[in-house]
């Protein structure tokens, strides 16, 4: 008997280019969304975003309201449900990084509402996916969220953010391959479903950006709409998968772990970055591509050892060695890597 199910929630707007954040309130009245707007930020988003979007909904005669959250966290997550909660909030608008929208992502969860998802940096891709993460105990991965119901990616915006944020979602991207490939290893090892779309388009997303290296450069606006659509493309594979698995291998174990170790250490996409070239070694060998990770991340000025993460060798190697611990998820690491062999794919690989 027949008995496969998919359930894929995407977006239903996806908004993308020059200064469309004027656009919010037209691509959110077309998701017939009722009642107080609430508006999530942190403190730079809000100046360079946020309040933009609260005067629009004033200007359109909504009654919005705003909350400014310092850190993400649990307790962020909490106080912006509260807020939704004593406001009576009938939809709410996350604007600003990944940690911005992952809190707006699970406190729309939780409170039964439709969200849309502002991002100021092309920065990470949970722009797009049904996935949020907010450290909680010793977890740092990311959890089943409300998925957005629209996206407004304004280029100008985003080409104003640091450069290196825009070099952080070039990694995230770039680390795609490795993702997949540690996928395809826990489907035939373990029996992990698979799906060939999401894989596919994971791959393809990594493939077309690390094509476009050329034109991603600072100061290019251009260079905000090739990323950001990107990471578009690699949220919707999430979404296809339902699982962060097409975007997420054993380089994000690496940086989650890392995230544990140091905890305002850099950016997710750069970890993620440097953890490909070193997972990229361990499936294909010393002959193998990972020096095309290596140099398709410089390409894009993002970092590639320890030193340009600001991380010191002897963390790089407790991160690699622990990091299977991390979830229940399979790849290239196995049951978990020796020292001596963490030490010899981070010094072959030139990351330490
Ligand atoms: N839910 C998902 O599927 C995914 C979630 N993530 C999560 O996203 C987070 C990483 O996101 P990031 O954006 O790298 O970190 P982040 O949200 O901490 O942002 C980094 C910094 O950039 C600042 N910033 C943002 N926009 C700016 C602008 N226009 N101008 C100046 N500063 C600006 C923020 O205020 C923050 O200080 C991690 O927690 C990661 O786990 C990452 C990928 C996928
Ligand atoms: O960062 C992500 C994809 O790029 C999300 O992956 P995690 O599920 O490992 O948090
Ligand atoms: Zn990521």
């Amino acid at each position: 008997m027949f008995e496969k199910r998919t359930w894929i929630r995407l977006p239903r707007n996806v908004v993308v280019g020059h200064g469309v954040l004027s656009r919010t309130i037209g691509a959110v009245s077309e998701l017939h969304l009722t009642g107080r707007p609430l508006v999530v930020s942190s403190p730079t988003p809000h100046d360079v975003a946020g309040k933009r979007v609260v005067e629009q909904f004033e200007d359109e005669g909504y009654d919005p309201s705003e909350i400014v959250i310092e850190e993400a966290s649990f307790d962020a997550v909490q106080q912006v449900i509260d807020h939704a909660s004593e406001i009576d909030a009938g939809f709410l608008l996350g604007v600003g990084g990944g940690k911005a929208i992952d809190i707006t992502k699970m406190a729309a969860d939780d409170l039964g509402l439709g969200f849309v998802s502002v991002p100021t940096a092309a920065s990470h891709d949970g722009i797009v996916s049904g996935r949020g993460s907010v450290p909680e105990g010793d977890t740092r991965h990311s959890v089943a969220a409300e998925p957005p119901l629209a996206v407004i990616a304004d280029t100008e915006v985003l080409a104003e953010a640091p450069w290196r944020l825009t070099t952080a979602g070039c990694a995230d991207i770039i680390s795609n391959y490795t993702a997949v490939r540690d996928w395809q290893l826990a489907h035939r090892l373990k029996n992990v479903h698979y799906s060939e779309y999401a894989g596919a388009l994971s791959q393809m997303t990594a493939e077309m950006l690390v094509e476009s290296a050329d034109s991603i450069k600072q100061g290019l606006e251009e260079s905000s709409w090739i990323v950001v659509k990107a990471l578009v493309s690699s949220g919707v594979a999430m979404s296809i998968a339902d699982s962060s698995r097409p975007a997420s291998g054993a380089e994000h174990l690496f940086s989650h772990q890392l995230d544990r170790l140091v905890p305002d250490g850099a950016l997710h996409g750069h970890q993620v970055g440097v953890g490909s070239i070193m997972t990229e070694y361990l499936h294909s060998g010393q002959k193998g591509k990972w020096k095309d990770a290596r140099d398709a991340l410089a390409a894009i000025g993002a970092p590639t050892t320890a030193d340009e993460l600001g991380i010191d060798d002897e963390t790089v190697i407790e991160a690699l060695t622990t990091a299977h611990q991390i979830r229940d998820r399979y790849t290239v690491l196995g049951d978990g890597m020796s020292e001596e062999a963490a030490i010899e794919a981070a010094t072959v690989t030139g990351v330490i």
